[in-house]
């Protein structure tokens, strides 16, 4: 039976992920929403994200709305903003949802707790099965029809090969898991990590140092991991590794975009004015050093993107500290 699927957030990734299910499946009804009205007459007038995805048409079974009551009578709703409006657009759902089939594809903490998305999810909608798109996946690749492998880690494992259902085509490879930790973990830090190579970059070092931040950034993450019960193969897989891997090393992605001008001598605020879209980094770097202080962890690669995005260390302070090492165990 033709699925109906909501997508909520009309930015970049949702309008990607709202194509990626259309093709899935032509005789699908996919709605797009967005909460601001003008952007969403834009797109209905035009057919096309010009704010973010300029080159790839809508086709005809993708639906522009500001209305979120579409969403009463859908199979799927996936929720796609910025995690700092997580929380708010899961209470601008909760009137709505009855029986769907209910996942996120954000990468971030929650601003208000510092804490883990899912935690956010279940403490709204306890006993409510649920779903986390994650892994190396930048819209305009999935947008162009490139082919993309990602994680699908849901609440169980039934549920995850449900949703992956929703979004599994020749272009999309879904890969499940009920390591939702995992996914989340990775999937956030990444972009903390990318910021740091970013900026190593921006500073001049080379490719040398590049592999060096990445490879302590995934212990640094493994660490969290650790701590907050992921599985380290998770990490090692698409939504960690696959995922820091990416974002670390091409200039498409955002995060590492802020981290390189952060290198050139911007500073936070015009850096991301300079980007123009979501760099979850920028928050992800200050609620996670929360985070892994809660947990007793670790966390010096986010403690110093941490300092630089609040202002409170320099960049020539920063590079000091990056070349100052005492020896110590790899493992550590
Ligand atoms: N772009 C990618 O390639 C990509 C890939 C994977 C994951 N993600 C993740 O997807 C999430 C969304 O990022 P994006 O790339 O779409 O960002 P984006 O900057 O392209 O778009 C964000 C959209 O969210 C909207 N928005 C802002 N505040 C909102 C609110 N309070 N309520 C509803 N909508 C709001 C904005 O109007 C904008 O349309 C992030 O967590 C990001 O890490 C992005
Ligand atoms: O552009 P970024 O840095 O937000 O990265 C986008 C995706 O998370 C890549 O998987």
């Amino acid at each position: 039976m033709a699925q109906k699927i909501a997508v909520l957030g009309a930015g970049s990734w949702g309008t990607a992920l709202a194509l990626n299910c259309a093709r899935a499946d032509e005789h699908s009804t996919v709605f797009l929403w967005g909460h601001n009205a003008a952007h969403i007459k834009a797109l209905q007038q035009a057919r096309v994200n010009n704010q973010h995805l300029p080159s790839t048409p809508l086709p005809d079974n993708v639906h522009p709305t500001d209305d979120i009551a579409v969403i009463y009578d859908c199979d799927m709703i996936l929720l796609v903003v910025p995690s700092h409006a997580f929380a708010e657009t899961l209470a601008r759902i909760q009137p709505y949802v009855c029986r769907q089939a209910i996942g996120w594809a954000i990468k971030g903490f929650d601003k208000q707790t510092n804490d883990l998305l899912s935690h956010t999810f279940t403490t709204q909608f306890p006993d409510t099965p649920f779903a986390i798109i994650a892994g190396p996946s930048f819209a305009k690749e999935v947008a162009a029809g490139l082919p993309t492998a990602i994680t699908v880690a849901g609440s169980t494992l039934a549920f995850a090969n449900d949703f992956a259902n929703f979004l599994h085509n020749e272009q999309m490879r879904t890969y499940t898991t009920d390591d939702v930790i995992g996914a989340q973990i990775g999937g956030s830090l990444k972009n903390v990590i990318a910021i740091a190579a970013g900026i190593s970059d921006g500073l001049g070092f080379g490719a040398n140092t590049r592999a060096a931040i990445i490879t302590r950034g995934l212990h640094e993450i493994a660490r969290l991991g650790a701590a907050s019960g992921a599985r380290n193969e998770t990490l090692m897989g698409l939504s960690g590794l696959g995922d820091l891997l990416l974002t670390c090393t091409d200039d498409l992605s955002r995060n590492r975009r802020f981290g390189l001008l952060l290198g050139q001598g911007y500073d936070t605020q015009s850096a991301c004015a300079e980007i123009g879209q979501t760099v979850e980094g920028v928050h992800t770097a200050i609620e996670a050093t929360q985070y892994a202080h809660r947990h007793h962890v670790r966390a010096p690669i986010t403690n110093l993107i941490e300092q630089l995005i609040r202002g409170t260390l320099s960049i020539e302070a920063a590079k000091q500290a990056l070349l100052s090492h005492y020896p110590k165990p790899e493992t550590e």
